[in-house]
């Protein structure tokens, strides 16, 4: 289907994003939520695509643990299969973000370099990339434990966990950084919707 813009805008107006017939906005675009475990990525990640959703925009977000169920099965959280789950969410979202969806990616990605391919991978195609750093301390994580798993590694049931017996190397130079402790999940999303708009993605 052609892309129709329904936006006449007058000489002054802020511009909106292209719209196709059906009204959908089709500027696609991923944003990835990377930080530990109970961060609050998943919640934060939902809380927007309801927003964009009212706001018109296809959004489809890619949850690591339905991901892990079906196209990442039989992998587990060693530094390659961790790699490989990352790269193939990634290869799904530029796929889709290319297409006009907004893609949102609540999934840790512990590593730099696997990150960073994923970045690449958008670039090389112009379509729009947000890493957002969701900061939330280890400490804070850890009492939230909404899974069990930091419990779980304190009483020698699990090996492996990021951040604490496991590697997170921390983004450098993300494009946004939350830190969810000091602030409401809607606040949290308010600030990635707001980067999107600012990029013109939203
Ligand atoms: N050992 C270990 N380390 C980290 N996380 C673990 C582990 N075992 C299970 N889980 C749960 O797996 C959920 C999905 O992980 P991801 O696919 O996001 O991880 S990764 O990017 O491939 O590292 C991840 O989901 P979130 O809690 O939403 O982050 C964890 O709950
Ligand atoms: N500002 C915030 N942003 C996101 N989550 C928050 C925030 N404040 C408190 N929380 C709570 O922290 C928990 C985060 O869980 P979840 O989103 O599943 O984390 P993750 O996907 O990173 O593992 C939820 O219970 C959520 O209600």
């Amino acid at each position: 289907m052609t892309a129709t813009s329904t936006n006449s805008a007058a000489p002054g107006d802020i511009p909106h994003p292209p719209t196709n017939r059906e009204n959908h906005v089709t500027t696609g675009a991923t944003v990835w939520l990377t930080g530990l475990p109970s961060a609050g990525k998943t919640t934060i990640a939902y809380e927007l695509a309801g927003r964009l959703r009212e706001e018109g925009h296809l959004v489809e977000v890619l949850d690591g643990d339905e991901i892990r169920e079906f196209i990442s099965a039989g992998l587990g959280f060693s530094r390659e299969d961790r790699h490989a789950n990352v790269q193939r969410i990634g290869f799904l979202a530029e796929l889709l973000a290319r297409n006009g969806v907004k893609v949102l990616v609540p999934v840790i990605a512990p590593y730099a370099d696997s990150r960073a391919a994923v970045r690449k991978r958008h670039q090389e195609s112009a379509t729009g990339y947000l890493e957002v750093h969701v900061a939330t301390p280890v400490e804070v994580c850890s009492v939230r434990d909404v899974k069990g798993l930091y419990a779980k590694q304190a009483a020698g049931e699990l090996t492996g966990l990021t951040g604490v017996d496991d590697p997170y190397e921390a983004p450098e130079s993300p494009d946004l950084r939350i830190e969810s402790q000091d602030q409401t999940v809607q606040e949290s999303a308010a600030s990635v919707y707001a980067l999107l708009s600012e990029r013109g993605l939203a």
